[in-house]
């Protein structure tokens, strides 16, 4: 992870997450529709805050299969700490995303997009970050490829095109430490546990789950670390959720795990 100063204070902020329909064929037309949904997530709140953070879904401006990565790769080029510019990148997606990140006044996690990296030409399943002044402020490689083959119901191999990424990602906003997976990511608690030990106080997994894997723990595995607050139809469709700091306190401090784990019995995975 990039932030390993002191966390920021959670305070109460508004999270808006966008469910996009189908992804089509034509790039052009799925970073169109992306920004304008950006545009209704931001505008369109309702009853809820205007959103502070806004996340789009895993592959959002390619069909997601791995035949199509090679030909929807972007070069993103972005080095944590280095300077960059997003108006002047080669991707068209980071361009889009910093525009509209920054049109909005919004933070922004920019679901993921497949990427070639510029020096070894690999390609990466990889989520961008970014401020409300739409600068890209976090980068993270979708680490764990979905490599699967369940006989006469799905095989699908990330890894015939993908890399695998190799480093743990977060960032920090005047909310929160936010940390970040990519959709199979999740079913990985190690990750989420060294995000929580290195003060996330949020964990954002962009995903896009298949029809067979995923209902009987999409769900389940976000249960696993807290409760439920809004769950979006099958249809396109964007959740809001109004995340308090109280819950958390008290969570931690009424099932006190947090302060009772036996390093001494089995060792921290945070500090291998
Ligand atoms: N699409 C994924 O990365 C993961 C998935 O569909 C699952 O875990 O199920």
């Amino acid at each position: 992870m990039s932030t390993l100063t002191r966390a920021p204070v959670l305070k109460p902020f508004t999270l808006a997450l966008i469910q996009l329909g189908n992804i089509g064929a034509n790039k052009a037309a799925n970073l169109t529709h992306a920004r304008e949904m950006i545009q209704k997530a931001v505008t369109n709140h309702g009853s809820n805050k205007k959103p502070d953070l806004v996340v789009l879904p895993e592959c959002f401006n390619s069909p997601y299969g791995v035949t199509h990565f090679p030909e929807y790769a972007e070069r993103i080029g972005y080095t944590p700490g280095k300077p960059y510019s997003p108006d002047n990148s080669e991707s068209e997606s980071v361009k889009m995303l910093s525009a509209a990140a920054k049109e909005n006044q919004t933070w922004l996690i920019g679901g993921s997009i497949p990427e070639r990296d510029p020096q070894d030409d690999k390609l990466y399943n990889t989520c961008t970050v970014y401020n409300p002044q739409g600068d890209l402020v976090a980068m993270h490689r979708k680490v764990h490829l979905f490599d699967i083959d369940i006989p006469g119901k799905i095989t699908f191999k990330e890894s015939e095109t993908l890399t695998g990424g190799t480093t743990l990602n977060s960032f920090d906003t005047e909310f929160a430490r936010i940390g970040l997976g990519i959709c199979y990511d999740i079913r990985f608690p190690e990750l989420a546990m060294i995000a929580a030990r290195r003060g996330c106080q949020v964990l954002v997994y962009p995903g896009a789950f298949n029809l067979t894997t995923g209902p009987l723990h999409w769900e389940l595995l976000q249960r696993g670390r807290g409760t439920v607050l809004a769950e979006a139809s099958e249809k396109e469709e964007i959740v809001y959720a109004d995340i308090d700091p109280k819950t958390l306190e008290e969570t931690r401090s009424g099932i006190p795990v947090t302060t009772q784990r036996r390093f001494d019995v089995y060792g921290d995975v945070s500090k291998m």
